[in-house]
């Protein structure tokens, strides 16, 4: 397929997206099976277009005078890729799978000028969701969103329970890897432009040892900040599929003890294989059942609430779910995470430490719920997080990144990872 037959499957897929309400994935996936014709490129560079134009959904349809999906797909033809109103109109001339020629009005989308247009339109961000973000990042909320509207780097982690960065760089040498910026056993590798793949790394033969795991760096720096030392006794109370599970337990040198634990029974069923290779020997999984952590209370010496959140940090990644939160949604988390606190601060023993993570970066999931149960708890106190960094990371921790209520918030634009939250809390 040619760039015009590409272009008209994501307005297909697009449309499917948008009319269905069906997540991207599975859109892509059905117009695969009814399109077999279509190579690996082909989808992976119609994926590439439908991403993008969810990306950057309100400043394309600033541009275009438009939000329909034709509108969103030839705004990034032309904005994002490259491509001029003629390049696409000679294109489409020569190529019978081609969209319609554009009109004049679709051609000045590809260099309207949006310095004047709303912040709404400049951010990409939804507008219901403003106020939030002002109050999180104050004037830069804008430039937030921009880099939140950005392609995701693929990170990866090595294990360093069964490898070194070095072995793991050598072993993917073909992908270009690089050292990542922050984490110490981060890799990354940065995205491409245009119909760029993602490199399909679990296929590599140290994927398959055990040498590295997929994570996201931001991921990889909030679960160093957990601050886990070999001989622990920690639980990870929403452990789902193990990221930060698998984390811990390298972090530990497979010394002392990890529970793993979640409420969603099939979210914990990946978690066997993982542990298993990754070569980790101090986790123990309890499963979702009445009284499963009675045996934990008042004992352990950290708990980590990885708590289910709506996952605004990874809209880089899942740009569609940027388009389908809603305060109804939100409000739910909210209650979640506070109900979690709690019974993660039953678990720990005095002077213990909970530590809360979201992949979130609206207040209302981070400071906000940290401030309620500081005040419905006194027993406890923050910990620094510019110590805790150091003592994680053996760098000081860049400017900008501690929040007003004393965790850190981590974003595309602060630390080129997903966006997170963690705040350490210390039982006294
Ligand atoms: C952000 S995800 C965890 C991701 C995981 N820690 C990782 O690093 O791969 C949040 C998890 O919290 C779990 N969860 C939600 N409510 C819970 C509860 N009350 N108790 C324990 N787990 C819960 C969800 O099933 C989900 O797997």
């Amino acid at each position: 397929m040619r760039l015009p037959g590409r272009l008209a499957a994501a307005i297909e897929v697009l449309t499917d997206v948008e009319t269905r309400h069906r997540p991207v994935s599975e859109a892509l996936k059905a117009w695969g099976i009814n399109n077999r014709f279509a190579g690996a490129g082909d989808r992976a560079a119609i994926g590439n277009l439908v991403y993008d134009a969810l990306r950057r959904r309100t400043s394309h349809a600033a541009a275009m005078g438009s939000d329909s999906p034709r509108a969103l797909v030839l705004a990034v033809a032309m904005r994002d890729w490259g491509e001029t109103s003629e390049s696409l109109n000679a294109a489409f001339a020569a190529d019978t799978h081609a969209p319609a020629a554009l009109s004049d009005d679709e051609a000045a989308g590809a260099t309207a000028d949006l310095s004047t247009a709303s912040p709404i339109a400049q951010s990409d961000f939804p507008e219901w969701l403003a106020p939030s973000l002002e109050r999180a990042f104050g004037a830069d909320w804008i430039a937030e969103g921009r880099a939140m509207a950005g392609r995701p780097s693929l990170d990866l982690r090595v294990n360093a329970l069964k490898a070194t960065p070095e072995k793991v760089m050598k072993s993917l040498a073909r992908f270009s890897p690089q050292p990542a910026a922050i984490a110490p056993f981060g890799i990354t590798m940065p995205s491409g432009p245009r119909d760029a793949r993602t490199p399909n790394v679990t296929t590599d033969e140290g994927y398959q040892k055990g040498w590295f795991e997929v994570q996201d760096q931001g991921s990889q720096i909030v679960a160093a900040l957990a601050g886990a030392r070999e001989g622990e006794q920690v639980l990870d109370l929403c452990a789902g599929a193990g990221g930060k599970t698998l984390a811990l337990a390298a972090t530990m040198g497979n010394k002392g003890q990890i529970f793993a634990h979640d409420s969603d029974r099939s979210r914990l069923a990946p978690i066997y294989d993982r542990l298993k290779r990754n070569g980790v020997r101090n986790a123990q999984v309890r499963s979702p059942n009445p009284g499963a952590l009675d045996d934990l209370v008042g004992k352990l010496d950290r708990v980590v609430v990885d708590a289910p959140c709506t996952g605004t940090g990874t809209w880089r990644r899942r740009p569609d779910t940027k388009w389908k939160l809603t305060p109804e949604l939100l409000a739910q988390r909210q209650s979640e995470q506070a109900a979690l606190l709690v019974e993660a601060a039953r678990y720990l023993k005095p002077g213990g430490t909970l530590v809360y993570i979201t992949c979130s970066i609206l207040p209302e999931e981070n400071d906000d719920q940290i401030a309620a149960f500081l005040k419905a708890n006194p027993g406890f106190e923050t910990i620094d997080m510019a110590k805790a960094w150091r003592q994680a990371l053996i760098t000081d921790i860049p400017p900008g990144l501690v929040t007003s209520g004393g965790g850190i918030c981590l974003t595309p634009r602060r630390t080129n990872t997903d966006g997170f939250y963690c705040h350490l809390l210390r039982k006294v």
